[in-house]
């Protein structure tokens, strides 16, 4: 059974498919400090969470069966991703689901700090009919400068122009052509601060983006302008807004999102009479609500049962078509990389790992992920490593990691080989998918040779001499030990061979020392892949 927590309020319509999975248990507890999380999540396998848990390390580090934190949203800024992925923690979101109801929130602002509306609510309400100081200003033939054109980006410039706005967009990854696709002029930074009467941003806050407009910006920028922000709190200098506006060189801002959230009851937004604000309710809707609760949780899902996902945040992305061709050899590759592990004598200096076939052509850094995880998992614990931070213990331990790929394919269609360099030695380890017969081991060092990866396996290295399979059979067979399967591997006659003996059971050290003492055989080995 898998235990869930959800720590903040996140639609049930959502997450039913978790409430009804027979594998899984859920707990809901919103509103927990971090010392409470800290206290109580080593018994949870997934955190489920929105923008207001933060997921610090501490409480990572007490985690310790966690295995997926889960985003119900885009921004993970409140999840430290690094302390994720040195502890091997899968990080999802749910990018796609609150796109439309974001830019939507988007629009609500850039309309109500346009036309003043809850300033004139308030008055309303209040008692007093006040038809002056509420005039407005259009949105027709204004020019919109939108600051990252990603999802909601794109989507807000796109609903701009039904509103007869022109749009000015800038990102790093907008091309003249996509821009020209979406009816929006490519801009600058520059421009957008010179020419735009409404400023909107929707990047995430990184380094680059902290203070995207700030002191130096609103000095040079076009008077009367407003400006909004349902992205994240810091893009925009706060302070520098409110001077700005003090200066009366921007009109009015509208802000879902501060720097500090919730902001302090003091905070200078709060009473500005020309700034408006929401808590934070640009993704909520009931819509965009169901929406992210169900993808994640369907990512959840896999990840805890051990399937393949497509995507997480702290992984490379993987596009679906390339993820069905490298999927069954997964566990190929990691046991590729666990046999070669176990047979290598020394610390491993660099993982090579050769794809030939088909395999050359495909994006492999998924696959490279399990062969490395499967190499460092022996040395390491398997409970200490996974695909999410083989990569990072790798480099961390001054391990190279080599990709080579070739379309000779030795006669299949497709061939992992692993090579390890120890100080001491180098070893190899290759295999192949077998259509209907599944993962083969191909190759030991030289010696060719068709085993099936599972179980326990006995390495024997030896001279190739008449009697030395009936001495090793004997000796198994007297120590109570069971042999399943066997190959023999040689490359000349009389010369070097080696012996792969499937074995029902675990072999001890006495036992292989034994074997290793009787005549002609070098060396004895058990290799255990599950
Ligand atoms: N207020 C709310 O409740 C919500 C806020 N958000 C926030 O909105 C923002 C945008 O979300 P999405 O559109 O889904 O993300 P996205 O990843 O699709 O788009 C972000 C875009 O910003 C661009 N970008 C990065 N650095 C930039 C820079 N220095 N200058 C200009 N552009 C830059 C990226 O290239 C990307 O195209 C995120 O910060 C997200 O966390 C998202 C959903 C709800
Ligand atoms: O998805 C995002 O990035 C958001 O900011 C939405 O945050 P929330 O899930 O509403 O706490």
């Amino acid at each position: 059974m898998f235990k869930v927590l959800v720590s903040d309020p996140i639609s049930d319509l959502g997450i039913s498919l978790l409430v009804e999975a027979s594998d899984i248990s859920i707990d809901k507890k919103t509103g927990l400090s971090e010392d409470e999380l800290v206290a109580i999540i080593g018994n949870y396998d997934a955190l489920l969470v929105r923008s207001q848990t933060r997921v610090t390390e501490r409480i990572m580090n007490a985690g310790k069966q966690l295995k997926v934190i889960g985003r119900a949203g885009v921004g993970v800024d409140n999840i430290d991703l690094d302390a994720a992925t040195k502890r091997g923690i899968i990080v999802i979101n749910a990018p796609d689901g609150n796109t439309i109801t974001t830019c939507e929130h988007t629009f609500a602002m850039m309309m109500a700090v346009a036309r003043h509306i809850p300033q004139a609510y308030l008055k309303t309400v209040g008692g007093e009919w006040d038809r002056k100081s509420f005039v407005g200003v259009e949105l027709r033939n204004k020019v919109l400068g939108v600051l990252g054109m990603g999802r909601i980006g794109s989507e807000v410039g796109a609903r701009a122009k039904a509103f007869g706005m022109e749009v000015l967009g800038y990102d790093p990854f907008l091309t003249e052509e996509r821009a020209e696709k979406m009816g929006v002029r490519k801009a600058s930074v520059e421009d957008i601060i010179a020419e735009a009467d409404f400023i909107t941003v929707h990047t995430p806050l990184t380094p680059e983006t902290r203070h995207m407009i700030g002191k130096e910006q609103f000095a040079k920028i076009k008077k009367g302008v407003r400006i909004v922000n349902c992205a994240r709190g810091g893009i925009i200098d706060e302070q520098a807004l409110v001077e700005a506006i003090n200066a009366g060189q921007v009109a009015g801002a509208a802000f879902d999102v501060f720097e500090e959230e919730p902001p302090a009851p003091d905070h200078p937004f709060l009473s500005h009479p020309k700034i408006i604000v929401t808590p934070h309710l640009g993704a909520s809707t009931i819509e965009a609500q169901e929406n992210v609760a169900i993808d994640v949780s369907e990512q959840l899902l896999h990840i805890l049962r051990g399937e393949p996902f497509k995507n997480a945040v702290n992984m490379p992305p993987v596009a679906a078509d390339v993820l069905a061709k490298l999927e069954p050899y997964f566990s190929l590759g990691s046991k590729l990389g666990s046999f070669a592990a176990q047979i290598a004598e020394g610390p491993v200096k660099e993982i090579s790992v050769t794809y030939a076939g088909e395999l050359a052509d495909v994006d492999t850094q998924q696959l490279n992920r399990h062969v490395v995880a499967g190499v460092l998992a022996h040395h390491l614990g398997s409970d200490q490593v996974n695909v999410v931070n083989a990569m990072h213990l790798a480099k961390n331990r001054d391990v190279n990691v080599v990709i080579v790929k070739s379309h000779a394919s030795k006669g299949f269609t497709n061939q992992v080989s692993v090579t390890l360099r120890t100080d001491k030695e180098e070893r190899l380890v290759a295999g192949t998918l077998l259509n209907g017969f599944g993962p083969r081991i191909t190759q030991i060092d030289k010696f060719p040779v068709d085993v099936e990866p599972q179980g326990h396996v006995l390495l024997i290295s030896h001279d190739d001499k008449p009697g030395i399979i009936g001495r090793v059979g004997t000796l198994l067979g007297t120590r109570d030990v069971n042999i399943a399967t066997m190959q023999v591997g040689r490359k000349i006659v009389g010369g070097a061979a080696i012996m792969v003996l499937g074995v029902d059971k675990g072999v001890t050290k006495p036992i292989l020392g034994e074997l290793t003492a009787l005549p002609d055989l070098h060396n004895a080995k058990e290799v255990q892949l599950y």
